[in-house]
């Protein structure tokens, strides 16, 4: 019997884009909705079996497992209402809140044990990659984190929670960059005078297929983006350009730099709340 299985109650506190995203994964593994409890004041739509409260409850027991996905702004609010209404530490705290240390989550929530978990938007498919963190869980707890958030595609631990920052910078905010390159190809090739539609379709499907074909070879990018470019041919020409002094290294570079800064700040805020 999985981990999970064992699980006997997992309130989900926030519902959106991450949330609703691991909620959606968690049923489709056969997880019983009745185990579950979605506490999110817009109350959106979920599927039949699964409790939805707008508010933590009054005076019951706090669950096996507590999941965080409200923004991290909104972290001051929802320990002030689990201290006001809930009876019981949680067994387990996994949060998906960017920028928030554990340290500060065992503080707020006192559970058994905490684990920080940083998922990114591809989860919506089964197709995330989430990376996990914990100073205090056991093996069991830590069994029930990755099975948790493995149903939203693969799992990757750290043993360092400081490499948090550069983790959410580059997997975490990386499908915004991705979207916006898609985006960027779409538009030039609009340029080029392709019709708006059909340049859309190119430029999703071209990013899709490379990054399956990067994932399932042996070969490097490097290597990859040298086959797609003969000698004297057009990809030698357009790879220049990207790897020009002012092309997209150091970009991306600062891309992930600002992604981290805000990070750290978020982190900031949230010890001083
Ligand atoms: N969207 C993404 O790609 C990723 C998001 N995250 C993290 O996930 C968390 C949530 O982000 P999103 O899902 O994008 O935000 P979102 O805005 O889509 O969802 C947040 C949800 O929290 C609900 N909420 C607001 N106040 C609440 C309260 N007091 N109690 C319970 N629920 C409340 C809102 O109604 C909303 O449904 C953030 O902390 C973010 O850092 C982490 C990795 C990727
Ligand atoms: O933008 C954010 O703050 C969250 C964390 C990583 C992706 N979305």
């Amino acid at each position: 019997m999985s981990a999970l299985a064992r699980v006997g109650s997992i309130w989900l506190v926030g519902c959106g884009n991450m949330g609703g995203a691991m909620l959606r994964g968690w049923l489709a593994q056969g997880l019983a909705p009745d185990k579950l409890t979605v506490i999110d004041p817009a109350l959106p739509e979920l599927p039949a079996g699964v409790r939805s409260l707008n508010a933590l409850p009054d005076g019951e027991a706090g669950p096996e497992v507590l999941v965080l996905a409200v923004k991290p702004q909104l972290l001051g609010d929802v320990v002030a209402q689990f201290r006001r209404k809930s009876g019981s530490a949680p067994g387990l705290l996994l949060s998906v809140l960017a920028g928030v240390e554990s340290g500060i989550l065992k503080q707020a929530f006192n559970a058994g044990a905490t684990v920080r978990a940083m998922p990114n938007l591809p989860a919506q498919i089964g197709k995330g990659v989430t990376v996990l963190c914990s100073e205090d869980a056991d093996m069991d707890r830590r069994q029930i984190a990755e099975e948790l958030m493995r149903v939203l595609g693969t799992v990757e631990w750290i043993a360092d929670e400081a490499l948090f920052h550069a983790v959410t910078a580059l997997s975490g905010s990386g499908p915004g960059y991705v979207f916006r390159f898609i985006e960027a190809m779409a538009d030039a090739g609009r340029a080029l005078g392709l019709p708006e539609e059909l340049a859309s379709r190119l430029a999703v499907e071209t990013v899709s297929g490379s990054a399956l074909l990067a994932s399932a070879s042996d070969e490097s990018p490097a290597e990859l983006a040298d086959r797609v470019a003969s000698p004297g041919g057009t990809t030698r020409e357009g790879l220049n350009r990207l790897d020009a002094a002012d092309g997209i290294r150091p970009l991306i570079r600062q891309t992930l730099e600002a992604a981290a800064r805000r990070s750290a700040e978020l982190a900031a805020a949230a010890r001083q709340s």
